[in-house]
């Protein structure tokens, strides 16, 4: 490590913004992705390896990244899954009992680059002001031409089909941790290694099945209930996933999903689904359960969203959680069916760690239909 002969980099925006700092490693490298910005003050490993992530280049608001290095019982993924970190200051030498790698080996070991050095809050600012766009983080720093060509043929966000870059290739089983209790068909759009653990931690064996599996081949399980992941992408491209939750729905299987599960069972009943303007991305976020009125502070990690119009118009849909900084829909609950979402992840590591009872309810919901 020898971070006075860092190169040049550069962070390149789609309209153009170029904010410029140093690369964390020695060696040159482009990365292109959708720009976003996450304001936790920690929980940096849990982030880079969230599947969800994948291909967007993470800004991250906290003014040191790296600085207690990583845990190989800490990823939310077996890989990196974003395309490249921003920050401001990168922590070359971890501090921490707990590390057995620094975040810099950790990178070079998937291939990631980061750029540092960066005003973050400046670039939070704009990106806040001006929305979510694609941007290229690059040490070729004299071809910004041509940086800029390359960054017009990168893809949006919306439209993309991504959970297929990061699903399962086959299915696996979990077993229960300690009494068993229930079967649960995951479908794997890009589940984090956390989710899985709250429900093996509650009894519940798990098929783990890859995001293009269908209805029938889940149910030759024989799962006493359905679980819907969160993951990458734009929700809407994901038909196939849609026509499984219908038949979850039709044959009335207990349905949980997050996130991304979330907005697939949203639409399945007929709510559309959105691009947000710069999403919600941190571990600070205040949500109101409007059942038990109580709030919650929970982690969030989307750039699309479900219509608060559609939802409340809705006449077989129940909205349980709203989002308190912008009341954007958080939580449904399908009235006549043994079915609900949430928007946010009550699985989060590092935490908050307020809504883990949504894990206790969809137990609760499988025990209530087995009875
Ligand atoms: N964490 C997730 O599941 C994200 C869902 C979706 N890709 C979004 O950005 O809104």
């Amino acid at each position: 490590m020898n971070y006075t002969k860092n190169l040049k980099a550069v962070v390149l925006l789609e309209d153009g913004t170029i904010f410029t700092g140093k690369s964390v490693a020695n060696n040159s490298f482009t990365s292109f992705g959708e720009i976003c910005f996450n304001t936790g003050m920690t929980g940096y490993q849990e982030i880079f390896t969230d599947p969800s992530y994948f291909g967007q280049i993470m800004l991250t608001t906290n003014a040191h990244i790296g600085n207690y290095g990583t845990n190989k019982n800490e990823s939310e993924s077996d890989s990196v899954k974003i395309s490249g970190l921003v920050c401001k200051n990168f922590s070359y030498n971890p501090s921490r009992v707990d590390s057995d790698l620094s975040l810099e080996e950790f990178f070079a070991n998937h291939s990631i680059y980061a750029v540092s050095d960066i005003d973050t809050r400046a670039l939070t600012e704009y990106i806040r002001i001006n929305g979510a766009m694609n941007a290229v983080i690059s040490t070729e720093t004299e071809g910004i031409e041509g940086l800029k060509e390359q960054l017009k043929a990168h893809p949006s966000m919306a439209g993309l089909e991504l959970s297929s870059k990061v699903s399962t290739d086959k299915a696996y089983e979990l077993s229960a941790e300690g009494t068993f209790k229930h079967k649960v068909a995951v479908l794997d759009l890009g589940v984090k290694h956390n989710i899985l653990r709250h429900l093996t931690k509650r009894g519940c064996h798990l098929k783990v099945f890859p995001w293009n599996t269908t209805f029938k081949e889940m149910l030759e399980f024989q799962p006493d209930a359905f679980f819907l992941s969160n993951g990458p992408g734009d929700p809407k491209t994901l038909s196939t996933v849609v026509d499984v939750v219908d038949s979850i729905l039709a044959n009335n299987h207990p349905l949980f999903g997050i996130c991304l599960g979330h907005q697939i069972i949203s639409l399945a009943v007929g709510i559309s689904t959105f691009k947000m303007h710069h999403g919600h991305r941190g571990i600070n976020h205040p949500v109101k359960n409007l059942i038990t009125g109580k709030s919650e502070i929970t982690s969030q990690n989307h750039g699309f969203s479900v219509s608060l119009e559609e939802a409340k118009n809705h006449p077989d849909v129940l909205i349980t959680h709203v989002h308190l900084n912008d009341h954007s829909v958080a939580g449904i609950k399908l009235k006549n069916k043994d079915c609900f979402s949430v928007q946010y992840h009550p699985e989060a590591g590092p935490g908050p760690n307020d809504a883990t009872y949504l894990f206790d309810d969809f137990i609760t919901m499988i025990e209530s239909q087995s009875n």
